[in-house]
């Protein structure tokens, strides 16, 4: 997902009471001890029918531990990744007061991501189930603010892990927007007709690519294709480096057929001209009769 001001992580800090902090930790968790691994980059995401293809190997390559980095990162017991990584973002729950006091005067709408936010990254991704004590902290975050969750999944799928009517739900990186079906004191009447669905001429296609993949991909041990509606999602977490260019050339190969996807790295699969996120953010601003971001 591309990171807005207003979606990141650490926003979700600021409306949290600090006694969440221990909830979840931040940056994700990583797959192995000691080995740093971003969540973000570790789907094959392409830019298709554009050239960009080139370099997606190197790309996975680059955002995600090769064995070998991984035996040194053990080794030497210093993940310098990691360190950089937490320079350049460091928790919000440590800056907690100065975020409270720019807060002052200022509405808030909370966006909240799921994988890897709301629910730990793990290696099967219908399995990434949201805690009992998250769902509490994010159904009391919900009654202070308008609280939408964005992510790259099908909208249906993360409602079905979050399980809460009383938010807005942006699925397929903000291609299907719902507003909450449960009243609060934020939405009233003013939520109920939001539904926002762009892109719903493409859902046949996306079928077929997605079915495509499927049939495809099957030879590649550990590769995973994910229908989000909108997009799809192919998981190389659990496919060996040697197999990542075959991959890589079977999704194009797919791919090419389909010039009005969109294939973009470390993004999704998904219709062109969308600019997804930051729809979604406005979209739900506006439901929540907030200036647009
Ligand atoms: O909403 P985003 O934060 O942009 O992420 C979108 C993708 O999230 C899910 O994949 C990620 O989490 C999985 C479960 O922990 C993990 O197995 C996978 O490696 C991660 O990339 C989801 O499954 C994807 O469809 C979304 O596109």
């Amino acid at each position: 997902m591309t990171k807005q001001s207003v979606v990141v992580p650490e926003v979700v800090a600021v409306a949290m009471p600090p006694n969440t902090a221990a909830l979840f930790p931040y940056p994700p968790p990583r797959a192995m001890p000691g080995v740093a691994v971003r969540k973000k980059y570790l789907q094959a995401q392409m830019e298709l029918g554009s050239g960009l293809i080139n370099g997606w190997v190197e790309s996975m390559r680059a955002s995600s531990p090769t064995h070998a980095k991984a035996a040194a990162v053990l080794a030497a017991g210093v993940d310098d990744e990691h360190t950089a990584w937490m320079v350049k973002h460091p928790s919000a729950l440590s800056k907690f007061d100065q975020i409270v006091a720019a807060s002052k005067g200022k509405r808030i709408v909370m966006f909240l991501d799921y994988d890897g936010t709301l629910s730990p990254i793990v290696d099967d991704p219908d399995a990434a189930f949201m805690s009992d004590t998250m769902r509490l902290a994010v159904r009391s975050v919900a009654k202070q603010f308008p609280t939408a969750i964005v992510s790259g999944r099908c909208r249906d799928k993360v409602f079905d892990f979050v399980k809460l009517a009383e938010l807005y739900y942006a699925g397929s990186h903000g291609m299907d927007i719902k507003g909450p079906a449960k009243a609060s004191r934020h939405t009233k009447a003013k939520a109920k007709g939001v539904l926002f669905q762009p892109a719903s001429e493409f859902i046949p296609m996306i079928e077929q690519v997605n079915e495509s993949l499927i049939e495809k991909t099957k030879c590649i041990p550990g590769s995973k294709v994910e229908n989000n509606k909108f997009c799809v999602s192919v998981h190389f977490r659990c496919v060996d480096e040697k197999s990542w260019s075959t991959l890589a050339d079977t999704v194009k190969a797919v791919l090419k057929d389909y010039p009005k996807l969109k294939l973009t790295q470390g993004r999704k699969v998904r219709p062109r001209g969308s600019h997804a996120i930051p729809l979604a953010v406005n979209l739900c601003l506006l439901a929540c009769s907030l200036a647009p971001y």
